[in-house]
């Protein structure tokens, strides 16, 4: 079975993500609150205000995995399906790490169709967040490198939590890999092309300080207030008529996502090319030991 039919068939049956009504969300949701679950993936919907939180739970470090990234499109499909839902909130079902970017298991010693169908995933999902008609918020509950920031990066707005081990970045240099021209485009978008060219050469991963000064998140609250922080800028996003909201936003996006459609393939040939070659694959993999050695 394809991997998107595998992914679709794992939602729960009865989850609203599946056409049925969910059951009352068992943790604060206010009345009515629904919740429904994949198996990397929670949602916690209030049709009441027009929010759902889509919480990562992808152990041990919520990696951006072939399968995370699939259940994650399938889930926000749904969503934006869903005419009670207008506004997603993005964060991590444990606090500690938000996403630790995307799985380097994907992109080492495997083959090149696997690269390519990985790299496709990745661009899908990008597609999906970056040109979402919903408001979109990350609650940054957890370190954020690489993917993890590109994740956030394609929201409206973040809110990191203050704890200096919360640092967040486009760090691909630091491991001898470069970001992505439409990473690059989707960093520059928010800070600006000198700040982002600095953060790329050097890999830089900011601390929540640095992060707010730069503009990389919009704000920094303390741990066990971002996700109601997250909720209360929401509404104030929805306060917009979403019509408006949605017009400004992809006028304001669409050049960089035009940029993507339209050299979709070659991106994915250039990654291809670029992963498989032997020098990478080594760097890789002496990246991924020194993080495994740490544990053994
Ligand atoms: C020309 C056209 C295009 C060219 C394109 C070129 C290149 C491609 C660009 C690709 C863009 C890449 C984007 C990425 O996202 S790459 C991933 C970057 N991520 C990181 O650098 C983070 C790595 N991880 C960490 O720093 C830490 O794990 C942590 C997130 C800070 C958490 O620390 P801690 O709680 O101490 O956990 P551990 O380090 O002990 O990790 C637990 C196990 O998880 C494994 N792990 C960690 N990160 C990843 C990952 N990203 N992918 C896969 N696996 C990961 C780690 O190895 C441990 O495994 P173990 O249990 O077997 O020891």
């Amino acid at each position: 079975m394809a991997l998107v039919a595998r992914v679709r068939a794992l939602l729960l049956p009865g989850s609203r993500l599946r056409g049925a009504t969910l059951g009352r969300a068992a943790n604060g949701g206010g009345a009515g609150a629904r919740r429904a679950l994949s198996h990397r993936v929670l949602v916690e919907a209030d049709p009441a205000a027009g929010v759902a939180v889509v919480k990562f739970r992808n152990p041990p470090v919520n990696s951006l995995s072939l399968e995370m990234l699939t259940e994650l499109g399938i889930c926000l499909e749904k969503l934006e399906n869903d005419k009670t839902v207008r506004g997603i909130v993005l964060t991590a079902d444990r606090p500690g790490i938000f996403s630790a970017g995307l799985d380097l298991t994907e992109m080492c010693g495997r083959n090149p169709a696997h690269y390519a169908e990985f790299w496709k995933a990745v661009q899908e999902l990008w597609l999906r967040l970056y040109q979402s008609n919903m408001a979109l918020g990350a609650a940054i509950n957890g370190t954020c490198p690489a993917g993890g920031c590109l994740l956030s990066l394609t929201c409206d707005y973040r809110i990191l939590a203050d704890n200096p081990k919360y640092t967040i970045g486009l760090n691909e240099t630091q491991l001898g890999i470069f970001a992505p021209f439409w990473f690059k485009d989707t960093m520059v978008n928010t800070i600006g092309h000198r700040a982002t060219e600095r953060a790329l050469q050097l890999g830089l991963l900011f601390t929540p300080a640095e992060a707010l000064q730069v503009g990389l998140v919009d704000q920094v609250v303390p741990e066990d207030q971002v996700q109601s922080t997250a909720l209360s800028v929401m509404s104030q996003w929805l306060a917009i008529p979403d019509h408006a909201r949605q017009l400004t936003k992809t006028m304001m996006r669409k050049a960089t996502v035009d940029q993507l459609l339209k050299h979709r393939e070659a991106d994915i040939q250039n990654f291809v090319s670029f992963i498989s070659r032997d020098s990478i694959q080594k760097v890789l993999q002496v990246y991924l030991q020194k993080l495994r050695k740490k544990n053994h």
